[in-house]
This record gives structure tokens, sequence and C-alpha cells, in this order.
């Protein structure tokens, strides 16, 4: 019994010091290297399907996956806004995650959304999601006590989470959600931190978005559009790419934006970027998810309905996004 209940003990501190030691290892890697994660490219911020019981059907999940290894995407997000990971469980959050990295290719970034209200659910969030596979960690600012969130908390919240995550974390400010701008003076603090690597900004506010690049230059931090509808926009004044929910259903024309901002064919590019506001509008900041998973229906992904209480578009609402995509050649 005594040889068995040492045994026991000897097991739980090797397993306690193996975790130790790739969280430090993970950490001195993250922190060594932070400033070589490069983050350039295009992200869709992918849906999360649901089967008729509610689940996630990671089939359909998997088959998305399969459509999107085609495109030439830098990575994908997982759990971002489109995600649904408000309505997600922490035990699904991180399965999803983890199911994405086994499915997709080294060489493709993966990264996850890890925001959760608290800061210790946020640093334990990241950690689960680096275990999991994320090569970053997104993290939208918290705000339910959102007249509270001013600089000062956002800054000691971001700085908390970015002290402990073992992955670079992305700052992720999404005003239309939210309710709340993350403040520049709090990006360009935080901007300074080791294992901060960069900005989503899904605001589409093109000066304070170039005000930032401006500032932060130096140190060599990224910045991602967050939405398809100011991509040639944020380009022109510098952001690196794109974390774009119109990727879901229109991820080569997307992709093929960025290839035409980067190679300067401006003309070229002002005239598919007029093409995409009108279904990014509709996919967004008018109709949100729901249409979102409705056009990747239309376009031979698997969208399918959202987890309640979100609820299906109305007839109405249906005609106006087919309008918003077949007006621009797109159904
Ligand atoms: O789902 C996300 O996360 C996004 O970044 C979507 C973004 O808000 C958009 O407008 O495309």
């Amino acid at each position: 019994k005594l040889q068995y209940g040492m045994l026991g003990a000897v097991s739980v501190i090797f397993g306690r010091c193996r975790r130790s030691a790739w969280l430090v290892c993970k950490r001195t890697q993250s922190h060594s290297f932070r400033r070589k994660l490069d983050i350039r490219g295009i992200y869709p911020p992918i849906a999360t399907p649901f089967a008729q019981n509610e689940l996630v059907d990671y089939q359909k999940l998997d088959e998305n996956l399969e459509k999107y290894s085609k495109i030439p995407f830098r990575g994908l997000v997982v759990q971002g806004s489109n995600g649904e990971y408000p309505y997600l469980t922490a035990e699904e959050r991180v399965e999803v995650v983890h199911r994405v990295r086994q499915r997709i290719p080294k060489d493709k970034l993966v990264i996850a959304g890890s925001g959760c209200e608290s800061s210790m659910a946020t640093v334990l969030m990241s950690e689960k999601m680096a275990q999991a596979g994320a090569d970053a960690v997104l993290v939208v600012t918290p705000c339910f006590y959102r007249n509270r969130m001013d600089s000062r908390a956002l800054i000691h919240h971001y700085t908390r989470v970015a002290d402990a995550s073992p992955v670079p974390v992305i700052l992720y400010s999404v005003p239309g959600n939210t309710g709340l701008d993350l403040p520049v003076e709090a990006v360009l603090t935080l901007s300074q931190h080791d294992n901060i690597v960069g900005l989503k900004d899904s605001g589409g506010d093109i000066t304070r978005i170039a005000l930032i690049i401006h500032k932060t230059r130096k140190e060599g931090f990224q910045v991602l559009a967050g939405s398809a509808g100011f991509l040639l926009a944020a380009y022109s004044v510098g952001a690196v790419g794109g974390v774009c929910a119109l990727a879901n259903v229109l991820g080569h024309q997307v992709c093929q934006l960025e290839q035409l901002c980067l190679a300067g064919r401006w003309e070229e590019a002002r005239e598919l970027q007029y093409r995409l506001i009108e279904p990014n509008t509709a996919v967004t900041r008018k109709f949100g998810v729901v249409a979102l998973k409705q056009a990747m229906e239309w376009s031979g992904y698997h969208g399918g309905v959202c987890r309640p209480p979100l609820q299906p578009l109305s007839e109405a609402e249906l005609r106006q996004l087919q309008h918003d995509f077949s007006s621009q050649g797109w159904l």
C-alpha cells in the first residue's frame, strides 16, 4: 500500500512538473521569439456548425476546414465573434480549437479566441488554448462592466494575460459587439509588451487604425483589419492583414484583394473592394452571424443555424441578404 501511495504521489508530482516545464518552455519560446510571430495575411474567423440537437457538429466543421485548405489563407481564427464563442462552454471552446489544429496543416496559424470576462479566467483559457495547439490567442475586451473598462483596467487586464500566456497575444477591439473601443492610449502602452504582437481592430475607424500603426511601427506591432469592408483602406495605411467574416464565404476574393493591395494595384483593388462592401455589411453589422451562416450555405459551406437565443433571418431579411450578394455578382 505504502509502495502504491508513493508511486501515486511521484506520478502526480511528475505530471505537475511536466506541465510547468511545458509552460515555461512555451513562454520562453514565445517571449524570445515574439517579434518573429509574423501574423501577416488573411484569416476567416470560422463559424461553428451546430447539429439539430444544438451540439457542435464536428463532421461539418471538418468539411468546412477541408474547403478552406484550398484557399491561400494565412491561418484561421477560431472563436472569434463569428465562432459564437459566448454561446459555447469552456470545454467546447477548447475542443474546437484542438480539432482545428489537428485538421489543418502545421504552416497555417491557429489564432484562438481566449477572452473571458475576468482576467483570471482569460489567463486560464489562454493556457488551455495554447495546450490545444493555438499559435496565438486573440483576447477580446471584457465588456460586461463596460463603464469601468477604462484604460487603467484594460491595461491591467491585458498585461496580466500577456505575462502569463504561453503564446503571443493579439488584442481584439470589436465595439459593434462589446460597445467598447480599446482606447488608443491603452493600445500604445500594450504594444510595448513583449508578448503582445498585434491588434485586430473591427471598429473600422481608419483614422484610429492609421494612428495606431503610425505610433507603433517601430515596435514591430502588427495591426489586422477586423472586417473586409475597410481592408483596402487598412492596407493603404500599413495594416498587415485582415480577419474578415466575409472570408468564410468569399475567401478567394478577400485573398485576391490582399494580393492586389500588396502589389500596389490600387485601381483593381478598389473595384474589388467596392463589390465586397455590401455583402460584408450584410454578414456583419446588418444581420450578423446568422446571415454569415446563411451565406455560407449558399456558397457550399456548412453554416446552418445559430445557437439560441439567436434566431434565423425573417423572409424579408433573407431577401435583402440575397440581394446584397447577388447585386454584386456573388450569387
Ligand atoms: O468574427 C470575428 O471575429 C470577426 O473578426 C468578424 C469581424 O467582426 C468582421 O466584421 O468581419
